[in-house]
């Protein structure tokens, strides 16, 4: 079970300083949100402020690009210290091409699905990806609701996993907090991205702290 905080929710201002208290706190991954106004409605950073805070932590980053023409800015993020890269399907016509070139440089090449996409069209890929992430939320903001329909979707990925021995992680990401991160722990998702649930807290290493053993109370069991 392991817990990527999200920076969208972090104070922009004192980013260095945010990234810190959650990796001191045990933070797995570092969530960092990427997006363009097009693929999504929302703007967040580029690759400059992820090279920024690289030297404030050394877990891995899990760059989540929410953008259209992914391959042509996968070296950027990887060069500003990318570890894990994860791109749409729905922004990737040649999505094997896609994961190729993320393996390329030796990072780890997950794909992400929204929560109106079906997760059988990522068949011919899930014995090569390192990480499924399930959106339950629609991509683009931070402090939406939980999607409870998404999770038939982290099940099936469950079990294909466990049948085929895959080796992909499976994260949620939108709107997961002390309850929802039950559900999803049940249905078998082992990594997972919490924004508001740990930034706006008062106590955001607490906070943190709190979500992980709660959902490791309820591992899935196969
Ligand atoms: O990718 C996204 C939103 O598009 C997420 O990573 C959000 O940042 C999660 O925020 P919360 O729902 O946890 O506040």
């Amino acid at each position: 079970m392991k817990m990527a905080p999200s920076i969208l929710a972090a104070n922009f201002a004192n980013l260095g300083h945010d990234v810190k208290i959650v990796s001191d706190a045990g933070a797995d991954y570092l969530h960092i949100d990427i997006m363009d106004g097009h693929f999504v409605p929302n703007i967040s950073f580029g690759p400059s402020i992820v090279k920024s805070i690289r030297s404030y932590t050394d877990i891995p980053f899990d760059v989540h690009l929410m953008i259209q023409n992914p391959d042509q800015y996968i070296e950027d993020f990887v060069k500003a210290g990318a570890d894990i890269i994860t791109v749409h399907v729905e922004a990737c016509p040649h999505l094997h091409r896609t994961l190729q070139l993320i393996r390329s440089f030796g990072v780890k090449a997950g794909v992400v699905i929204n929560p109106a996409t079906s997760a059988s069209i990522l068949e011919p890929v899930l014995h090569e990806v390192d990480m499924i992430l399930c959106m339950t939320v629609n991509p683009g903001f931070g402090g939406q609701a939980f999607i409870p329909s998404v999770l038939p979707k982290i099940e099936w990925l469950a079990e294909q996993r466990e049948k085929n021995n895959y080796l992909y992680e499976i994260e949620v990401d939108g709107g997961v907090n002390e309850e929802t991160i039950i559900d999803c722990a049940n249905a078998g998702a082992d990594v997972f991205v919490a924004g508001s649930a740990i930034f706006a807290k008062d106590d955001p290493a607490e906070a943190l702290q709190n979500l992980k053993s709660v959902a490791m109370k309820h591992v899935r069991r196969g």
